[in-house]
C-alpha cells in the first residue's frame, strides 16, 4: 500500500489477475502447486472462480469446451514440468477442435533452463508447446503480463479458434512494480474476433453454383455451432428449403426433429447430392475426406465451403465456390442473396430424403423400445433419448465406442451447444472436464453419457463434481470392456484379454465414496428414472447402466479403421 514517502506498489501475481479480469475471464480451471498455489489463493479471494481438479488433462479440457460454450478463451493453469505436460494433450485437442483456450504454466527461469542446470520440474515448455498449438508465448517481465494476456486471448479467439500457452517463470510473480505504471500496462483487448465479411464475389459465385443444384444439402459443423449465428443459420436453412445434416457437435443448432433435418438419411444424402455446403465443418475423416463410396460416383460432387480459415479451402476435395468469412457473415450473405430470386429444390429431392429418412426412423423405432436386461445399447439409449427430449436445457457429454456412435444417432438434440464429445481427434477422456465446464458455464444439469472405458480415462473427478456439488449426472454403459466385455486371452492363461475389466464392478459407488448418489439400474426402464431423479434433485449422480457385454462392436462404427494382418491367421 502507498505511504506518502512511497508510492503504492502492484506485483506479477496482481497484474495476472488484473489483466484476465480486465477482459472478463471469470473461472480458471486448474491443478494447483509450485508455483501457482498462491496465484490460485489470491485470484479466488480477488472474485475469479477457481475449479480446482484431480489432473490437468481435465481441468484443460475444461477450460477447451468452456471456450467452445462462451466464445471467451477457456483458461487453465498448470505448474511446471508434469503438470504443464498433463495439460497439452488437452491444448492440442483444443486446438485441433478449434476451441479457444489459453493453458499458463508456472516454468524455470529462462537461465536455468537455457544451462539445463537440473531445476525442480525443469523443462524447457515453451519450445515444446509451440507445435501443438496455435500461438505460444512467455512473459520476463511484469510490465509485459498485460500485452501477453492480450495477445493470448486475440490469439485464442480470433480467426480459427485454438489452443494458445502462455509461459510463466516462478520469478515473474514476484517482480514488483509501481502500482499505477502496472494499471497502465494492462491491455483491454477490443473487439477479439472481429466480424470477417466474404467477398461480394465469392458470395455471389456461391449462389450460381448454389442455383444450379438439382439436389443440395447443407451440411453443419460445430464451427456453425461455435459461432453462435443460430438465427442466421436457421434463415439460411428454412428460406433455401435445402436438407441439413447436422455434424456431432452442430446437432440441435436445428432441432433433430426439423422436418428439413436429414440426419436419419445421412447415407443417402451423402452419396446423392450434387451441391454440398459445408458451414463451419471440414472435409477430414467424419466425411470421408469428401471421397469414396460414402460420397457416391467419383466427381459427382460440387462442395461450396464457408469458413474462416482460408486454407482450409481444397485440403481434401476441389473447392468451387469458396467462401471465407465468419459463419454469420458468410451465412447471412448467402441468405441476403437468395431473397433477389431463389427456387427451392426440386420436390423429388426433398421428397426422397424425407422418404428414406421416415423409413429409417421407423425401422429403428422398435429397437428403442427394447426392454431387454441386462440391456443393450439400442434400449438403454432409447430411454435416455426420451430424457433429453423433455429435458432439452440439458447439456449433454458423450464418449466411448458403441457408446459415442450409436448416441450419436439415437439421442436427438434439440438446441444448440448441448451435445458435447470426443469431436476431431475422437479422443477418450474429455468426459468429465467436459461435464464439470458445462455445469459451471451454463448453470444448467449435465448428463455425460459415457463408456465405461472412456469413463476410467477422467472417473477420479467425480470427487471434483462432489466437491463443488455440480449438477451432474453420469450414466456409465458397464459392458465390462473396451468395445465388449468379452475378449478372452488367447493363451488361456490366467491374464485377463487387455480389453476386458472386471466384469459386474460397480462404478456406483465410486460416487458414493465421495457423497455423491449411486445407483445400479438393470432395465431401461429403471434407468429412465434414474435419469430423472437425478436431473429433478440437480445432485452429483453415477449410474451404473449394466450393459450386455456382447452388444457392442470393436471400435463401434469405425472398425473399419483398424489394420488387419494379411500373415497371422485368426
Ligand atoms: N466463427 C467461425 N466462422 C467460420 N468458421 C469457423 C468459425 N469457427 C470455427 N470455424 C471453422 O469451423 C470448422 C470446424 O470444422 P470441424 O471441427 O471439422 O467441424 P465438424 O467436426 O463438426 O465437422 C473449422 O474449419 C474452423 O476453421
Ligand atoms: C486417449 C485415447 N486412448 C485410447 C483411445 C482408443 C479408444 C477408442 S474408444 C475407446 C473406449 C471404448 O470403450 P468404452 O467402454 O468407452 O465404449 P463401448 O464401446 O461402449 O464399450 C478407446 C480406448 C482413444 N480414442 N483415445
Ligand atoms: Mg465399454
Amino acid at each position: 500500500a502507498a505511504t506518502d514517502a512511497e508510492p503504492a506498489l502492484t506485483d506479477g501475481f496482481q497484474l495476472v489477475i488484473d489483466a484476465l479480469k480486465l477482459n472478463g475471464i471469470e473461472n480458471l480451471y486448474v491443478v494447483p502447486g509450485i508455483p501457482i498455489s498462491d496465484l490460485l489463493r489470491m485470484a479466488q479471494g480477488e472474485g475469479l472462480r477457481v475449479i480446482s481438479f484431480r489432473h490437468e488433462q481435465n481441468a484443460g479440457n475444461a477450460a477447451a469446451i468452456a471456450g467452445f460454450l462462451t466464445k471467451k478463451p477457456g483458461v487453465c493453469m498448470t505448474v511446471s514440468a508434469p503438470g504443464f505436460l498433463n495439460g497439452l494433450t488437452a491444448l492440442a485437442n483444443a486446438t485441433t477442435n478449434c476451441f479457444p483456450m489459453i493453458l499458463i504454466s508456472g516454468s524455470s527461469e529462462r537461465e536455468i533452463v537455457d544451462l539445463q542446470q537440473g531445476d525442480y520440474e525443469e523443462m524447457d515448455q515453451l519450445a515444446i508447446a509451440k507445435p501443438l498449438c496455435k500461438a505460444a508465448f512467455r512473459v520476463l517481465h511484469a510490465q509485459d503480463i498485460g500485452i501477453a494476456v492480450a495477445r493470448a486471448i486475440r490469439a485464442a479467439v480470433s480467426g480459427r479458434p485454438g489452443g494458445v500457452y502462455l509461459d510463466l517463470p516462478a520469478k515473474l510473480f514476484s517482480q514488483v512494480m509501481d502500482a499505477a505504471e502496472g494499471a497502465r500496462s494492462l491491455v483491454k483487448v477490443v473487439d477479439a474476433a472481429p466480424a470477417q465479411l466474404p467477398s461480394p464475389d465469392s458470395v455471389a459465385r456461391a449462389l450460381e453454383v448454389l442455383k444450379g443444384a438439382k439436389r443440395p444439402l447443407i451440411i453443419l459443423g460445430k464451427g456453425a455451432a461455435y459461432a453462435q449465428a443460430d438465427e442466421a443459420v436457421r434463415e439460411l436453412v428454412e428460406k433455401s428449403g435445402i436438407p441439413f445434416l447436422p455434424m456431432s457437435m452442430a446437432k440441435g443448432l436445428l432441432p433433430d426433429t426439423h422436418p428439413q433435418s436429414a440426419g436419419a438419411a445421412r447415407s443417402m444424402v451423402l452419396k446423392d447430392a450434387d451441391v454440398v455446403v459445408l458451414v463451419g465443418a471440414r472435409l477430414n475423416w467424419l466425411l470421408s475426406h469428401g471421397k469414396g463410396k460414402t460420397w457416391g460416383e467419383p466427381g459427382s460432387k460440387t462442395f461450396i465451403q464457408i469458413d474462416i480459415e482460408p486454407r482450409e479451402m481444397d485440403s481434401n476435395v476441389a473447392i468451387v465456390a469458396p467462401l471465407v468469412g465468419d459463419i454469420g457473415s458468410c451465412v447471412s450473405a448467402l441468405t441476403a442473396g437468395m431473397a433477389k430470386g431463389w427456387t427451392p429444390p426440386p420436390a423429388e429431392w426433398t421428397g426422397a430424403v424425407s422418404a428414406r429418412k421416415e423409413a429409417n426412423i421407423a425401422k429403428m423405432a422398435p429397437k428403442l423400445m427394447s426392454n431387454a436386461s441386462p440391456m443393450n445399447f439400442h434400449g438403454a439409449l432409447g430411454a435416455l433419448r426420451r430424457v433429453v427430449q423433455e429435458r432439452p436445457e440439458a447439456l449433454l457429454v458423450n464418449e466411448g465406442a458403441n457408446t459415442l456412435d450409436l448416441a450419436r444417432g439415437i439421442i436427438d438434440m434439440h438446441q444448440p451447444r448441448k451435445r458435447l464429445d470426443v469431436g476431431t481427434w475422437g479422443v477418450m477422456g474429455i468426459g468429465m472436464g467436459f461435464a464439470v465446464a458445462a455445469a459451471v458455464e451454463s448453470g444448467k444439469p449435465v448428463l455425460a453419457v459415457e463408456g465405461d472405458s472412456a469413463f476410467g480415462f477422467s472417473g477420479m473427478e467425480v470427487e471434483t463434481i462432489c466437491r463443488y456439488n455440480l449438477p451432474v449426472c453420469i450414466v456409465v454403459f458397464n459392458n465390462n470392456g473396451i468395445y465388449k466385455g468379452t475378449d478372452v486371452n488367447p493363451t488361456g492363461g490366467s491374464d485377463p484379454s487387455p480389453m476386458v475389466f472386471v466384469p459386474d464392478s460397480r462404478y456406483d459407488k465410486m460416487m458414493e465414496a465421495f457423497g455423491g448418489e449411486g445407483v445400479n439400474v438393470t432395465t431401461p426402464d429403471e434407468l429412465y428414472r434414474a435419469v430423472s431423479a437425478a436431473m429433478d434433485s440437480g445432485r452429483p449422480t453415477l449410474i451404473n447402466a449394466v450393459i450386455d457385454p456382447n452388444a457392442g462392436s470393436e471400435s463401434g462404427n469405425i472398425g473399419s479403421l483398424n489394420p488387419t494382418s494379411a500373415v497371422r491367421k485368426g
